[in-house]
């Protein structure tokens, strides 16, 4: 559950009152969701989310995060738009933490991806590329690229092996590919480096939200798009679905055309990628603290993923032809 810090009904009536959203009728702690604390809030002015940012979030990093969501949602995305109070701020502090109340999203997310969903996600995601290219406003660094693999791997390759035989050397001599190989000049912009399906809402076929933008940074667009092949294109026996990929590759150059580069780009940032989320849950699970109530995602996910992504030998193998 990611509920970390209570919130009394008097606190949050006290919070709302600098807001122009009328009375609380109800709220409500969140299950879904590990980083931070979120409510379902319902005033007199409608159903929206209140985030209470936790340990793991950089306060720092906030202003970037929201004014980002300001941006996107300013410009016809789907994302949570930031609720400002009474003085025109949107970040408060509620509980001792940093807290933001947005607009709440309509829909669900889906557990397995139909192809359908794999190409709507394609058009959304190119759709967020390109709104997010005059995002100039502050930028952030991708903590989480190739310079940040290596610091996670020394966190944890004296234990990986009880995960999986042979892991700690198969990651070392990805990191010994990768680190030398990783494209460079490829069109970079803002990413949202996290859009898994969990993060993605339909109605119907019909996407509907792109939410959790707090891993968003600058990075290489095609970088993203790697991610989202990661996340939505494999089936639960591991296996790529091409057909899945195609959709997803054919939607996104509709909207925002990828460059033979970038193409040529996708097996190593698609390695790239496996190997960023094998890496952070890797960690995570490695040091789960006793009692917690949240279980860890699997790593081992991606480390078939990353297999995959080892034996492909052209970019056509994910359902692409520069
Ligand atoms: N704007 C929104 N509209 C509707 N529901 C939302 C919105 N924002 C968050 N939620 C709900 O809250 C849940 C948790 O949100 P979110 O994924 O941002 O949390 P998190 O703690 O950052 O989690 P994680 O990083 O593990 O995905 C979502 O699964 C969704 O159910
Ligand atoms: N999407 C990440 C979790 C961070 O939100 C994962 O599945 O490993």
């Amino acid at each position: 559950m990611a509920v970390y810090t209570d919130v009394s009904p008097e606190q949050l009536e006290a919070f709302l009152s600098t807001y122009d959203l009328g009375r609380l009728r109800a709220f409500k702690g969140i299950a879904e969701g590990v980083e931070n604390s979120n409510f379902l809030l319902q005033t007199e002015a409608g159903s929206f989310i209140l985030t209470l940012y936790e340990k793991r979030v950089n306060p720092a990093d906030l202003p970037f995060f929201i004014g980002l969501m300001q941006h996107l949602a300013a410009r016809g995305i789907d994302c949570p738009q930031p609720v400002k109070n009474r003085e025109g701020v949107a970040l408060g502090t509620l509980a001792g933490r940093p807290a933001l109340i947005a607009t709440f999203l309509y829909g669900t997310s889906v557990r397995r991806p139909s192809v359908a969903n794999c190409a709507a996600l394609g058009t959304a995601l190119a759709g967020l590329h390109r709104a997010g290219a005059d995002f100039t406003a502050s930028s952030r660094v991708n903590a989480l690229s190739v310079p940040g693999w290596r610091p996670l791997y020394e966190q944890a390759k004296d234990r990986a092996d009880t995960v999986a035989p042979g892991l700690s050397a198969l990651i070392a001599d990805e990191l010994s590919v990768l680190e030398p190989a990783w494209p460079s000049g490829l069109p970079a912009g803002v990413i949202h480096a996290d859009l898994f399906p969990d993060n993605v809402f339909f109605t119907g076929e019909e996407l509907t939200g792109l939410i959790d933008f707090y891993f968003a940074c600058n990075d290489l667009l095609a970088y993203d798009v790697a991610i989202c092949l990661n996340a939505w294109c494999f089936e639960p026996d591991g296996a790529y679905n091409q057909t899945k990929g195609r959709a997803l590759l054919a939607a996104y150059r509709t909207v925002r055309p990828l460059s033979d580069q970038e193409i040529a780009a996708l097996p190593m940032l698609c390695r790239g990628a496996a190997l960023r989320f094998l890496l952070t849950r890797l960690v995570d699970w490695l040091n789960v603290p006793p009692g917690a109530l949240v279980r860890p995602h699997d790593p081992k996910e991606y480390l078939r993923k990353l297999r995959f992504h080892r034996s492909v030998t052209s970019p056509a193998d994910y359902g692409v032809a520069s």
